[in-house]
């Protein structure tokens, strides 16, 4: 299960109201595109998920539980840019998030546990075409490639919920759809809720279940610190899609 409940959420730095009243369902396994204009908000919003921002108020549960108030493994996320460790191999990147969780001191693991890490890490790098990169650095890789390492960075742990900062917003269109599809294959096969910000309407209506709008319904200059953004559109996917059915 990775059901996202949002209630009544908040968020203000100091006079400027961000968001406003901003309650959301997401069911386990959706795919749900955050739209909207520059500045209204949709980052801030991932990052109240994620837990490295607080709601200045109201609730997000995660399965019925609120959100630790920090990011805990449950929780991935992949941004535009800068994801990966660039002084970490392709497979140092994969094997970190296991290895912190292992021994957050030292981040070693050793004999059996560390072969089987690396094997798991290996089956990672696979499933996301990097396969024959383990030993490259992120610089050596292209956007495409060091957003497919970003994934598998994120994915290795499992989390329940995803959480996608424009990650493929940088790159090519021809790389793009080909990250399309790997997405698509990773969100039907994998147990996990994604939540992806985007500026990009044709990729919000090509990957997700369910496409959301931001907006802040008065804008005048005068109003702008008074209001937030909300959720001001909840447009689902016709025919519907569903998690583990064909792409
Ligand atoms: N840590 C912060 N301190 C103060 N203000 C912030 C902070 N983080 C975000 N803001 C403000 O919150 C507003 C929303 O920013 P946010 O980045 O969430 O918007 P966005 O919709 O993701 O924008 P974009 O589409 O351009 O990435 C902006 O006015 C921004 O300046």
């Amino acid at each position: 299960m990775s059901a996202l409940k949002i209630e009544n959420v908040w968020k203000e730095y100091g006079d400027q109201i961000v968001l406003e009243n901003v309650s959301l369902n997401v069911e386990s396994r959706a795919f749900v595109a955050l739209v909207g204009p520059s500045g209204c908000g949709k980052t801030t919003f991932l990052r109240m998920i994620l837990g490295q921002e607080k709601p200045t108020r109201g609730t997000i549960l995660l399965d019925g539980v609120p959100l630790p108030p920090e990011p805990g493994p449950d929780r991935g996320v992949v941004f535009q840019r800068y994801s990966v460790f660039p002084h970490l191999t392709v497979l140092g990147n994969v094997m970190l998030g296991k290895e912190l969780k292992a021994s957050p001191l030292s981040g070693k693991l050793f004999g059996a546990a560390r072969k089987t890490a690396i094997e798991e890490a290996r089956a990672m790098i696979a499933e996301v075409g990097l396969t024959g990169s383990e030993d490259k650095y992120p610089a050596q890789l292209s956007g495409g490639m060091q957003q497919r390492l970003a994934l598998a960075q994120a994915l290795i742990m499992r989390p329940k919920v995803l959480l996608l900062d424009e990650p493929f917003g940088a790159l090519d269109p021809g790389i793009r759809h080909e990250i399309h599809l790997l997405m698509k294959r990773l969100w039907n096969e994998t147990p996990m809720t994604v939540v992806m910000v985007t500026h990009d309407m044709r990729e919000a209506f090509t990957l997700a279940t369910r496409v959301i709008a931001f907006e802040r319904p008065r804008d005048r200059p005068e109003e702008k610190l008074r209001y937030g953004a909300t959720i001001t559109r909840d447009i689902p996917i016709w025919p519907p899609r569903r998690a583990g059915a064909a792409a």
